[in-house]
């Protein structure tokens, strides 16, 4: 007997962190974790009587147990788990008809800037990017000609934070029939619940905090609504992105520690963004009461993330910093259990043109700091070392850090 397909009425729901390690499964033999059903086909019992799967591009049991659970985590009616976070873009982006127009932020991921760039270039959809921190402006672009809307907040890399409830509600009243989408990647469901905010379809990159590993690629695309559901589901099934069996069993084990995860990744994170602020450098977190959206932030979140930028004024100095740490990985991507370092420019964002990115205020010399469940001194004694190595601090006669050369980025 496998999970059961859909439910049909509403079951009780508890608290995210119970949620997340509570999962009945309909197992026959009531095994604690739910099983791998790693089969491509299945068979059925007669002509007229078929059963609840056929093939696992349609569905898969075990990616029916993993999506199941995620719609209790995301208080979503629907969702589905595919290939990448890019994956879900791809599936949404083709809701959209020929020449429909679409409104999207000016700092959105460098991979979701290049798909709707590719769309726009190739004459499929008009694109226009906006600073979504400008909550006026963004209204004042939305018409009944705009079809889909694309939000992220805290941006990643820049942490600028979008007003998503008061756009969504202005963006349906210009149109009943515009679609607000919200990548929700840099909160995750335990910081951020999106479709509360009023936005129709919300996705991650579940490679990031969903999984927490980074040993799959997955993404998750959730909604309230069954007409998107239908129109998801069927693009999905035409164009073979769901999520294997087995990535989605990884993804279900991952799952299970998400609250736990971020809750000591954001911990670690805030102590390291006090540790760079307190030595003068001017640091990028949402969680840091100087941050310029600090109060929007906490009216529709409730945490922080893991994720904060800095600047030091100067490319190469960046350079020699993200070279000298030992425990931070020199990788892109964030959202792991391990803390990673990286220069937004020269890889997550490199697809985003140098000319783009001047054109959107984005710092060269920006570096990322992704944090994990390590020891938080640990960490903060790694950045020190690579800090006084790359000449970016020295230490003064009082025995304190302070900041070579003190920068006031644009915010
Ligand atoms: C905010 C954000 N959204 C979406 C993606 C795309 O996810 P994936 O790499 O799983 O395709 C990424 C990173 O890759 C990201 O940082
Ligand atoms: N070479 C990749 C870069 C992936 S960036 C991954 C992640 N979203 C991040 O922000 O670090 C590409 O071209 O997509």
């Amino acid at each position: 007997m496998s999970p059961k397909k859909s439910r049909s009425k509403p079951i009780k729901t508890y608290s995210l962190e119970t949620e997340l390690v509570f999962n009945k499964s309909a197992d026959q033999y009531n095994s604690s974790v739910a099983p791998l059903y790693q089969s491509a086909t299945f068979k059925q019992d007669s002509l007229s009587n078929m059963g609840e799967y056929d093939y696992t591009r349609s569905g898969n049991p075990t990616r029916t147990h993993l999506q199941n659970h995620l719609a209790r985590i995301m208080r979503a009616k629907h969702t589905f788990a595919v290939t990448s976070g890019m994956g879900c873009l791809d599936v949404i982006t083709r809701l959209l008809k020929p020449g429909d127009e679409v409104i999207a932020g000016d700092d959105l991921y460098g991979g979701t800037n290049r798909l709707l760039t590719y769309l726009h270039n190739k004459g499929d959809v008009k694109a226009f990017h906006y600073d979504t921190t400008n909550t006026e402006l963004i209204k004042s672009k939305i018409t009944r000609a705009t079809k889909m809307i694309f939000l992220e907040s805290p941006t990643n890399p820049l942490i600028k934070v979008v007003d998503v409830r008061s756009i969504s509600e202005h963006a349906h009243k210009v149109n009943p029939d515009v679609v607000v989408v919200f990548d929700n990647t840099m909160m995750s469901p335990i910081f951020m619940t999106p479709l509360d905010l009023g936005v129709d379809i919300q996705y991650e990159s579940a490679t990031k905090y969903l999984n927490g590993h980074h040993d799959i690629m997955a993404g998750v695309i959730a909604t309230r609504s069954d007409k998107f559901a239908e129109q998801l589901y069927n693009v999905i099934n035409s164009t073979g992105c769901g999520l294997s069996p087995f990535d989605s069993w990884l993804l279900s084990r991952g799952l299970r520690t998400l609250a736990i995860r971020v809750e000591r990744q954001q911990q670690n994170c805030i102590n390291v963004a006090e540790f760079l602020k307190n030595i003068g450098f001017k640091v990028r977190y949402p969680g840091l009461k100087d941050h310029p959206q600090h109060e929007l932030h906490n009216s529709m979140c409730r945490g922080y993330g893991a994720v904060l930028s800095f600047e030091t004024g100067n490319i190469k100095l960046s350079e020699r910093i993200v070279e000298s740490t030992e425990i931070f990985g020199i990788a892109v991507s964030f959202g792991c259990v391990n803390s990673l370092i990286s220069m937004p420019c020269k890889m997550s964002h490199a697809s985003i043109d140098a000319k783009t990115r001047e054109e959107r205020d984005f710092p060269e010399d920006l570096i990322r700091l992704c944090i994990g469940i390590e020891n938080c001194d640990d960490l903060i004694d790694d950045l020190t070392k690579a800090l006084l190595k790359s000449g970016a601090v020295r230490i003064n006669e009082r025995d304190e850090l302070f900041n070579v050369v003190p920068v006031q980025p644009k915010l």
